[in-house]
């Protein structure tokens, strides 16, 4: 009797000393703190949980735009978190020495704990990797490894090729998260995952997005991760991470036992200067960085393609009058002539962003100029605060686009060089500044030889029925995804998605080439 006594008053004091903590944290950070003039929702100032749960949600990029619409330029995300929607804010931050990317990037260290380009902090440490690792993708890289790409790409049109035969309904989410793996892993890894034709390597793409949506919610409540009730969520998505992991150690080995230059990837590249496990650290945050991102680009565009029949008319004029064959579509002055293409892709990166998430950013430690006050867009912001832009939010902001939720091409061919530079100021689909996308270059030319060769040899329109509004929004959905015309993303730092179901035809007899090869 004694002892229960004991426990239960033990019980009784300890929640007392919580209680007590709480009150006294969640008091400072409403009434004390530092951004404590700062307007947000009310869970926000109190608990990183509020980030934390829409993540869980896979939709904090439309509810940031919600509360931008609510509370204005700046909104307090977080205790210690500012969100910021200017282009003016987006230079602030991102194009900036004294920024470096936030702490909570180191929980996406994962299972190799070994830091890449992608998750180191430090300037010295990053400047190392970001010369060996851009190095891997720049355009004269490209150049040698477009071979590679386009034999993938001409596997795509293959499949394609095959559902026109069976009258079938394309998922082109699908065939593109499996196109964009298919090149990354041969980029990354010199390894043919070959999952556009054989089940065997398919499980990798599920693992990796389990991966990068768990990560996604500890990057929006670090303190998660020292919790207990992390431990359940790990234990969630443990089995398909797990599984990715045991294919990604036989791509490894499979590769190490070939010599270093048996093929053009990364590891031939970089294997020289950084030991074994940091190239194996670089090329695993190729998949997800180089195969989805790039998946969704293609993927989106083909959703506003099969909705803005104008638009579709007017790009598919310029490719089928561009080009005189299929195999004549290739990198080069003749693809970068389609000025209408390349707007299009960009309209697509603006209006559905890869990464449509905030890139959290702090000061750095080793501050050049620490005398002077770090001020963003008007703010002069205190140490130890989190900021950022959210790249979906700045891409919906009118003052910079106009009818934002409208596809509309066009507005990146048209008007004079001021309105021109308000606009590109504006567009952050591969943020910009010295921690900006290195891979841009392959992501052009991968969607661009997609895109354009896709509508070289077929037409193609939206699935008839429901079955042709997959990735569309719904009409009368409360929580953001009401847009019919938008395609939606589903936010895990990338994005997932579904859709668009399109029904192909071929075009004349322009297949035949295909099957000749
Ligand atoms: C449409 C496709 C793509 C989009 C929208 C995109 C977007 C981005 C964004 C927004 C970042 C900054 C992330 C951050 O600050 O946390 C980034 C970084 C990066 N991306 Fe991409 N990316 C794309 C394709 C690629 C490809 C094909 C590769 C090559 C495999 C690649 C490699 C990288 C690398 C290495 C970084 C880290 C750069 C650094 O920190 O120095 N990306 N990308």
């Amino acid at each position: 009797m004694a002892l229960m006594d004991a426990v239960s008053l033990t019980a009784k004091y300890t929640a007392a000393v919580f209680a007590f903590y709480w009150l006294v944290a969640f008091s400072y950070r409403l009434l004390l703190h530092p951004l404590r003039n700062y307007p947000g929702p009310f869970i926000a100032k109190l608990t990183d949980g509020y980030g934390g749960f829409y993540a869980v949600a896979k939709r904090n990029h439309l509810v940031t735009q919600q509360n931008h619409q609510k509370y204005g330029r700046v909104v307090r995300y977080g205790p210690n978190r500012l969100v910021f929607n200017s282009a003016k804010a987006l230079h602030d931050i991102y194009d900036n020495d004294r920024v470096v990317k936030s702490r909570v990037y180191l929980v996406t260290l994962g299972f190799t704990g070994t830091i890449n380009v992608f998750s180191a902090i430090e300037r010295r440490v990053h400047r190392v990797k970001r010369k060996l690792i851009g190095g891997a993708v720049t355009e004269r890289s490209m150049r040698d490894f477009e071979p590679t790409m386009a034999s993938q790409v001409h596997t795509f049109l293959e499949r394609i090729l095959a559902s026109t035969q069976a009258s079938q309904p394309v998922n082109i989410s699908a065939r593109c998260k499996r196109l964009g793996s298919d090149i990354v892993g041969l980029l990354a890894f010199g390894f043919p995952f070959n999952t556009q034709t054989e089940e065997t390597y398919r499980p990798l793409q599920h693992g990796i997005a389990a991966s990068n949506a768990h990560n996604n919610v500890m990057m929006q409540f670090p303190r998660l991760a020292s919790l207990w009730i992390a431990y359940p969520l790990h234990l969630l998505n443990y089995a398909p991470r797990k599984a990715a992991f045991a294919m990604i150690e036989t791509f490894i080995t499979t590769r190490m036992a070939e010599g270093k230059d048996a093929r053009h990837d990364l590891y031939s590249q970089v294997a020289d200067e950084i030991p074994p496990a940091e190239v194996w650290s670089e090329a695993l945050f190729f998949l997800p960085a180089g195969g989805d991102t790039t998946a969704t680009a293609i993927s989106a565009l083909f959703f506003y393609l099969s909705r803005n029949p104008t638009v579709y008319r007017k790009l598919t004029a310029e490719i089928r009058t561009t080009f005189t064959s299929g195999s004549e579509i290739h990198g080069g002055p003749k693809l970068s002539a389609c000025t209408y293409l390349r707007a299009c892709i960009d309209e697509s990166l603006r209006i559905s962003p890869p990464v449509n998430g905030t890139l959290w950013r702090e000061l750095s430690q080793e501050d050049p100029s620490p005398e002077k006050p770090f001020i963003i867009d008007g703010h002069v912001i205190p140490q130890g605060t989190q900021f950022g832009v959210n790249i979906y939010t700045l891409h919906h902001n009118p003052e910079y686009f106009p009818e934002p939720y409208i596809f509309r091409p066009e507005r990146w061919l048209e008007g004079d060089e001021a309105e021109k530079k308000r606009r590109n100021d504006a567009f952050a689909a591969f943020s910009i500044g010295y921690r900006g996308c290195a891979g841009k270059a392959m992501a052009y030319l991968e969607s661009s030889l997609a895109v354009a060769k896709t509508l070289w040899y077929f037409d193609f329109e939206r699935a008839a029925g429901p079955e042709g509004e997959l990735g569309a929004g719904k009409e009368g959905d409360l929580k953001g995804r009401h847009r019919t015309g938008e395609f939606q993303l589903y936010d895990i730092f990338a994005s997932d998605h579904e859709g668009p179901n399109l029904v192909f035809k071929t075009r004349g007899d322009h297949w035949k080439e295909l099957v000749k090869g």
